[in-house]
């Protein structure tokens, strides 16, 4: 299981900074979706340049205009853009055929995708499909992550929205490709120790799968 990074509501230099402090213990870098809208690309391609050597992730979370906001994550640098599982099946199939020209990637993004519409996406087997549980059902609608009553037919999932240390334990059946992190690291006073110890968490689920 890979440990991508959530960095949302932070300045491009507080992004940087986070992502220094807990690199060792995570995978993929995701530009979030807050740190798009508010800063751009340069978001992208600054996060890029300080971190070469990783996965980037462009959360933009497309719904319609696919090879234009293809093109702009992958010339800033992105190796993954996401898009929403709810647009259309051109939009996904613009995004994903992107993604093959410039060799990267593409996550589908579920929320708010019904169940049978999710058995159709899972035709993309390229592509990393993403269960979410969205910030505003989580902080609006008090809504936990409950990935254990999920049912997944794609080949490649990720999971995200609130996962922390002890929902972590949630994912064992799911044995999700991805799992994003955001607010359980970014937040916590002790990023680092916090980094680690989902990473451990992510090995020992490994290793008892
Ligand atoms: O895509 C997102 C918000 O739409 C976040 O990246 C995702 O929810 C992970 O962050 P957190 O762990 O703080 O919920």
């Amino acid at each position: 299981m890979k440990i991508q990074l959530a960095l949302d509501r932070l300045s491009i230099e507080e992004a940087i900074s986070i992502a220094a402090e807990v690199e060792e213990s995570i995978d993929w870098i995701e530009v979030g979706t807050s740190l798009i809208k508010e800063f751009g690309m340069r978001s992208v391609k600054e996060l890029k340049e300080a971190f070469p050597h990783k996965t980037i992730v462009a959360d933009i979370k497309t719904m319609d205009n696919a090879n234009y906001e293809a093109e702009l994550c992958f010339e800033a640098g992105a190796d993954v853009m996401t898009v929403m599982g709810a647009a259309s099946a051109s939009t996904i199939e613009a995004c994903i055929s992107k993604a093959k020209e410039y060799g990267k990637e593409v996550m589908i993004d579920l929320l708010n995708v019904a169940q049978d519409q999710k058995q159709h996406l899972a035709v993309w087997e390229e592509a990393i499909l993403c269960e979410h549980v969205s910030k505003d059902d989580q902080e609006l609608s008090g809504k936990k992550n409950d990935f254990n009553s999920s049912v997944f037919l794609g080949k490649r999932l990720a999971v995200a929205g609130g996962i922390t240390e002890q929902s972590m334990q949630n994912l064992s059946g799911l044995k999700p490709e991805v799992v994003i992190i955001g607010s359980a690291i970014t937040k916590s006073e002790n990023k680092k120790e916090a980094a680690l110890r989902l990473k451990t968490l992510c090995q020992i689920q490994e290793v008892s799968q």
